[in-house]
Formats: structure tokens, C-alpha cells, sequence
């Protein structure tokens, strides 16, 4: 409900991508920024990769006597004018104040929130787009799956934002099917969001929730926290933890606010490998028992990966007690893209990248490539036994092992605990 705020400008919010899930965190908020017209600018600008689409003759919209549906539109134009994003969020109606932008620059321009939702293989081409394009004082938060590795080594997607934009980036992740989230079916997220405290030093405006503990400043050390960035205007609501879950918690979309960008990222990224070991013991007809198994290493790798590699941020309770962890392995293990697609390709013995492309009508697995990411940054750092399901993935996209090969792959490094 919009209270009387005492700041005389809003946030305006944009949406960096428009797939799957990039269309309905935009309808989250688009919904929220109505229902919080004080904090808020009532429209969301979504960016859209242009490209034309033919609206298929067993969709509601399609009409044999119209232009729009018997050659291909621009997919902006489309989303525009029928509100619904007809190729990746097929069916669900979005609120009117979101429109569709097929210029990057323009969908960001003027905006001090910034949402990044595409296929992690995209985001570096973006951001570079958009050096010195977005307002100095910006606030971001990646909901993006999957890691970047480089020559520099393994870097979280919030932090390679920050570094080529200059701002603070936060992290959205969390058992979040898209289409389930779209239906607005009930689930729960994970939101870490942890800016340097010039931004909670803001007076609370009336009405608004009081800043909690969780507004403090962290002690963390994170490359952000030595960033040079431009405090928000007083003239703003504060972008602290209340204003921040304001924006994106619905009904059917409960938010957990935290501190750990680290351990939300990684959590989001590595499960997509796990995924991809579950379809492949599922696919061999191995039952729920072994996908259980493949969860509970899955979780194991994933907490020794964020303490081994980004110990001074990452906590081990975001992998075991949030959405973001545990819960988001079980669910992409159980419907997500990943585990139906490795299924699939081991029940028709095909190459996943076929099963992709036959399925997903232009939607992206994040795993295949993360597996392949992750493997070469454990290479370079010569710990690729300590991680034996990420690598026995790795080994069967590449064809040096078989799905049939993941127990004895892991038996090697399941000690007992005693
Ligand atoms: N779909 C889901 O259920 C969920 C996805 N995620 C994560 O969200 C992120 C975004 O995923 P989705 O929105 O589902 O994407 P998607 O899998 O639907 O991918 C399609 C999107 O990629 C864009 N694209 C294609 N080629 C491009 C290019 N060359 N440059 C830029 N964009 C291009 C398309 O325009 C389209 O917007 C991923 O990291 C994913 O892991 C997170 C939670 C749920
Ligand atoms: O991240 C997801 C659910 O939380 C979706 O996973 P997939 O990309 O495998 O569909």
C-alpha cells in the first residue's frame, strides 16, 4: 500500500533481459512498483534482444486475417501490443506498464534499479554495452545462474557487474521455476544485498519499515566494499534491505533478504551442474534413491566450493538452510530445464545440445556450460579430485565417461565420517 514518502523522487526500475524468467521477474515487479507508487515510477522498461517471431497457429492470439499473425513481428512489438511475451513466457498476461525495449542503452537510461536477468553467456557483451550508460548511483542486482570464469580466475556475475558498470550489484536466487512463478504459485527466494552503508545512513522515511540489523554494514570483505561508488541522492528512498525486499516480494513470491552475495551466486550456478547429474541417473532409469544421492553430493561440492574459493564472503548455511541452496537443487533436479534435458538426451541417447535446441524454442541451459566453466577453473587450480560430480558431469558432456560411470566416479572421494 503506497504511504506518504518524504522524498521527492522514486526509483525507477529496468529489467536487463526478457527470456523465461528475465519476463517474469518483470512482472513481479511491474506488479510491485503499482502497489508501491511512493517508492516507485509506475513504468518498467524490460529489455528485449530484438529478433522477429512468427506467432504459431495454435496460439490465442493468432488470427488468419491479421498482418501480426501471418508473417513474423518483432518480438518487442508483439510483447507491446498483445502484453505477453508469445515466445518465452507463452501464456501469461503482463501488466501494462511494462514495455519492451529493443535498445539496451534506452532501457537503462535514467534508472537507479537495475535487474539483470539473461543467459549468463550474454551478460559480459551486455554490460560492455552499457559502460557509462546507466546513472552513477545505480543499484543492481543479478538474477543470473552461473559464474564467470576468466583467466583471472572464478568471479560471481554481481561482482563482474559492479566492476564494468561502477555500482553496487546485489544477487536474486532461489527455488524459482519460472512458469510456476509466472502462474503465481507460492515459493520462496533468496535476495543478498549488501551496498556500502553510505546507503542506509538515509533517513526512513514515515511509514516505511524501520531499518532492521540486516541494514547494518557488513564486515565482510567483498571487492565491491573497496569500490569507489557514488552514494544515492537523499532526494531517493533508501535502497536498504526493507525497500530493496519491497520491490520484489509478492504473495506468491517470498523474499529472504541477506548478506551473502557469494553463497546466493554460486548457489544458483553450481546446482545447474547438479541438475544435469540428476537427469543423467533419471535418464538410466536409476530412481528417486540415486537422484538423492546426486543432490547430497551436489549440496556437499557446493559448500566446499564457496569456502574454498570465496571463504571471505560465503557462508555455509546459504547453501543448506536458503532457497537459494538446497531448496533450488531440489526443485531444478525435480522440473528445471537442466535435469529434463540430460534426462531426455540419455533416454534417446542424443547429444543434450540436440535435446536443447528441440525443446527449449530458444530458451538456454545454464549447466552445460557452467560444467564446462567450472571444470577449466578447477583445472587451473589443480583441485579437479576434490570436486567429483562437477567434474564427472564435465567428463560426460565431453564424452570421456558415461552417466553409467557417476557412483564410482564420487565412491572415490565418499569417506566415511567417522
Ligand atoms: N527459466 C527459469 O525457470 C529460471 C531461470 N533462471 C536464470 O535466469 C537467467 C535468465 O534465464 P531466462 O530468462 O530463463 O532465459 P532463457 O533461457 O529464456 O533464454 C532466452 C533469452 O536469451 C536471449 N538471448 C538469446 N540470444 C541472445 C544474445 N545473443 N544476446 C542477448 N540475449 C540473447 C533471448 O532473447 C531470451 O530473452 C539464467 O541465468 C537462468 O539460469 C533463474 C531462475 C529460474
Ligand atoms: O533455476 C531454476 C529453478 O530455480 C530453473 O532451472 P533450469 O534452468 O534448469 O530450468
Amino acid at each position: 500500500m503506497a504511504s506518504l514518502s518524504i522524498h521527492s523522487k522514486k526509483h525507477k526500475v529496468a529489467v536487463v533481459g526478457s527470456g523465461n524468467w528475465g519476463t517474469t521477474i518483470a512482472k513481479v515487479v511491474a506488479e510491485n512498483v503499482q502497489a508501491h507508487s511512493d517508492l516507485f515510477e509506475q513504468e518498467i522498461q524490460m529489455w528485449v534482444y530484438e529478433e522477429d517471431y512468427q506467432i504459431p497457429k495454435d496460439s490465442k492470439h493468432y488470427d488468419a486475417g491479421s498482418a501480426l499473425s501471418t508473417k513474423p513481428q518483432k518480438l518487442t512489438q508483439l510483447i507491446n501490443g498483445l502484453h505477453e511475451n508469445v515466445k518465452y513466457l507463452p501464456g501469461i498476461a503482463l501488466p501494462k506498464n511494462i514495455v519492451a525495449n529493443p535498445d539496451v542503452a534506452d532501457t537503462v537510461k535514467g534508472s537507479t534499479i537495475l535487474i539483470f536477468n539473461l543467459p549468463h553467456q550474454f551478460i559480459g557483451r551486455v554490460c560492455d554495452g552499457l559502460r557509462g550508460k546507466v546513472i552513477p548511483y545505480a543499484r543492481g542486482i543479478s538474477c543470473i545462474k552461473g559464474v564467470s570464469v576468466s583467466d583471472q580466475g572464478c568471479e560471481l556475475f554481481s561482482e563482474s557487474i559492479g566492476k564494468k558498470l561502477n555500482i553496487y550489484c546485489g544477487a536474486l536466487s532461489g527455488a524459482n521455476i519460472a512458469n510456476e512463478v509466472a502462474l503465481e504459485k507460492w515459493c520462496e527466494t533468496t535476495i543478498a544485498y549488501d551496498p556500502p552503508a553510505m546507503d542506509s545512513k538515509q533517513p526512513t522515511p514515515a511509514g516505511s519499515p524501520s531499518a532492521s540489523s540486516a541494514d547494518l554494514p557488513s564486515l565482510q570483505k567483498s571487492e565491491s566494499k573497496s569500490m569507489k561508488l557514488a552514494a544515492l541522492p537523499a532526494e531517493y528512498p533508501p535502497l536498504n534491505h526493507a525497500n530493496v525486499r519491497t520491490l520484489f516480494h509478492r504473495p506468491y513470491f517470498h523474499v529472504r533478504m541477506v548478506k551473502d552475495v557469494a553463497g546466493v551466486s554460486l548457489g544458483g550456478a553450481l546446482k545447474n551442474i547438479v541438475a544435469l547429474a540428476a537427469g543423467f541417473v533419471d535418464g538410466l532409469g536409476w530412481g528417486d534413491n540415486a537422484k538423492s544421492a546426486v543432490i547430497r553430493i551436489g549440496i556437499l561440492e557446493e559448500v566446499k566450493f564457496g569456502m574454498q574459493f570465496f571463504s571471505h564472503t560465503c557462508r555455509s548455511e546459504t547453501f543448506t538452510e536458503e532457497s537459494c541452496g538446497v531448496a533450488d537443487i531440489i526443485t531444478s533436479c525435480s522440473g528445471g530445464r537442466n535435469f529434463r534435458c540430460a534426462k531426455m538426451a540419455v533416454k534417446e541417447g542424443k547429444p543434450i545440445g540436440e535435446i536443447e535446441e528441440r525443446e527449449l524454442n530458444g530458451q538456454k541451459l545454464q549447466g552445460t556450460s557452467t560444467a564446462y566453466e567450472v571444470h577449466s577453473f578447477l583445472k587451473a587450480m589443480a583441485m579437479e579430485k576434490e570436486f567429483p560430480l562437477f567434474e564427472a558431469v564435465y567428463n560426460i558432456l565431453e564424452g570421456n565417461n558415461k552417466p553409467e560411470d557417476i557412483p564410482k566416479l564420487v565412491e572415490a572421494h565418499s569417506t566415511d565420517d567417522v
